[in-house]
């Protein structure tokens, strides 16, 4: 049976905003882009919301322009079928009528495909613990409906209603959360949720590409979900090559010597076998903005479906508008947090320090992140990497959205196969000095 849905109001939408670009922030206030049905459709819609960011003039000129660069004008139908979107509608003054439709078909089409996994869950599942998930998402799909007039009953929590969704949340944080896999961090931080941002400031050189890479491949192991990978600063195959290191125990000389045929290693080999079965999804295109990764990671939703985390190496090297580094980190920082609000994704973000904090080395804080005070507002959770005087790893919560702050962590690495080992309570180096004086033998 074909999905619930309506071509003919989709089409007037788009056509609308055509004639009348200021449109785009009534539909934009009514409409995401996964309710169009047409694929062809929210690729447009899409570009519209690319170009109104951009404060350009939503036309045919600059939609075909925009289409093309993001490589989506052939399979939309060319320029004819933006005409064709113009000629189709007469007048914009019905847009918020059409936004009706199509919300209300997108509602159907939720609503339908949460029956069938509902069907399924009845089978296994405790059903009080069913009807508790039903009851919360119904009341989530209802409220996108009644959102339509920007004020919804269902916006006034009562207790039962909070509770209920609470009971929800809880019931998913297994499923829902990204954890690290590091035991002691995870009970600090409890998880980075879909919607939430953990940002990692660190000096160079202090491993945190190869923590990223860490914690994304354990997730990708314990849950069986894939996890996407935005490695702006290094290309796929040095990735890769990393990738079989952290998986198999190799360093990164017995990986090529492997891969070119000099010799055989077993742990490159236990690396391939182990990163091979479980799913880390890896994307090297230099200078993306935001707006490019929540597309790619839209793509990746639809290919892969749910993802574990999205983790993007690093802030510094991406695309924003904005004259001073100050307006690019406070546009990255909002749009990501955006981003992992409006796609249901953990993000886990790459820092640099800045350079008055990296000479003057010790300790991080907070506001050593590069780009000031605009990182720290756009992060959840926030974590530093640091050096003592003896070189020790550590790894500080500077921000925690699910406890207190201000721990420091001992990381345990394995440096010639960058492996993160553990992380254990940091003792700064007096105090294990005096420690180790008192022992009496
Ligand atoms: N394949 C490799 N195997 C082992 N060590 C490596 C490898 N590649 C790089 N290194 C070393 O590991 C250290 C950490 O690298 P990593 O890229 O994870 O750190 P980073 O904090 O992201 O660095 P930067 O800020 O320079 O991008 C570097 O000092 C580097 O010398």
């Amino acid at each position: 049976m074909i999905p619930p849905h309506s071509l003919e109001a989709e089409m007037s939408i788009l056509g609308s905003i055509f004639l009348e670009n200021n449109c785009i922030k009534k539909v934009s206030g009514a409409l995401d882009t996964l309710d169009l049905y047409r694929e062809s459709h929210r690729k447009i819609y899409r570009a519209m919301l690319d170009l109104h960011r951009q404060k350009s003039p939503i036309d045919l000129v600059s939609m075909a322009e925009q289409l093309k660069a993001d490589g989506a004008l052939e399979e939309i139908g060319g320029a004819a079928y933006l005409a064709v979107l113009v000629d189709y509608t007469p007048t914009s003054a019905n847009v918020a009528h059409y936004c009706r439709i199509v919300k209300e078909k997108s509602v159907a089409r939720q609503v339908a495909t949460f029956a069938a996994e509902l069907a399924d869950k009845v089978y296994g599942e405790n059903p009080s613990e069913v009807l508790s998930v039903a009851k919360a998402r119904l009341q989530e799909i209802a409220g996108g409906l009644d959102g339509m007039n920007g004020v919804s009953a269902s916006d006034l929590l009562s207790f039962d209603h909070r509770q209920d969704q609470y009971r929800h949340f809880v019931e998913n944080i297994d499923r829902e959360r990204f954890k690290t896999s590091f035991p002691l961090l995870d009970s600090y931080i409890r998880g980075v949720a879909p919607g939430e941002v953990l940002t990692l400031a660190a000096y160079s050189g202090t491993f945190k590409t190869a923590f990223l890479q860490n914690i994304l491949l354990r997730g990708a192991e314990a849950t069986g979900l894939y996890h996407l990978f935005f490695s702006l600063e290094m290309p796929a195959p040095k990735v890769f090559e990393r990738e079989l290191q952290i998986q198999g125990g190799a360093t990164g000389r017995d990986v090529e010597y492997h891969y070119r045929g000099h010799r055989d290693s077993a742990s490159v080999q236990a690396g391939v076998d182990r990163a091979g079965s479980h799913g880390l999804i890896v994307c090297d295109k230099p200078r993306l903005s935001v707006e490019k990764i929540a597309r790619y990671t839209e793509i990746a939703l639809q290919k892969y479906g749910k993802l574990g985390a999205v983790g993007i190496d690093y802030l510094g090297l991406m695309q924003a508008p904005g004259k001073t580094l100050f307006e690019k980190v406070a546009h990255i920082s909002a749009e990501i947090k955006n981003m992992a609000k409006e796609l249901r994704v953990p993000v886990i973000l790459l820092s640099q320090i800045n350079r008055a904090a990296a000479t003057a080395g010790g300790e991080i804080e907070m506001h050593s992140a590069k780009g000031g005070g605009d990182v720290e507002a756009g992060a959840d959770f926030m974590l530093g990497f640091w050096r003592d005087k003896a070189d020790t790893l550590i790894c500080k919560v500077m921000k925690n959205r699910n406890g207190a702050a201000g721990m420091n962590l001992e990381v345990e690495i394995e440096r010639e196969t960058l492996q993160f080992i553990g992380m254990k309570p940091y003792k700064p180096e007096t105090q294990r000095q005096s420690r180790t004086q008192r022992i009496p033998f």
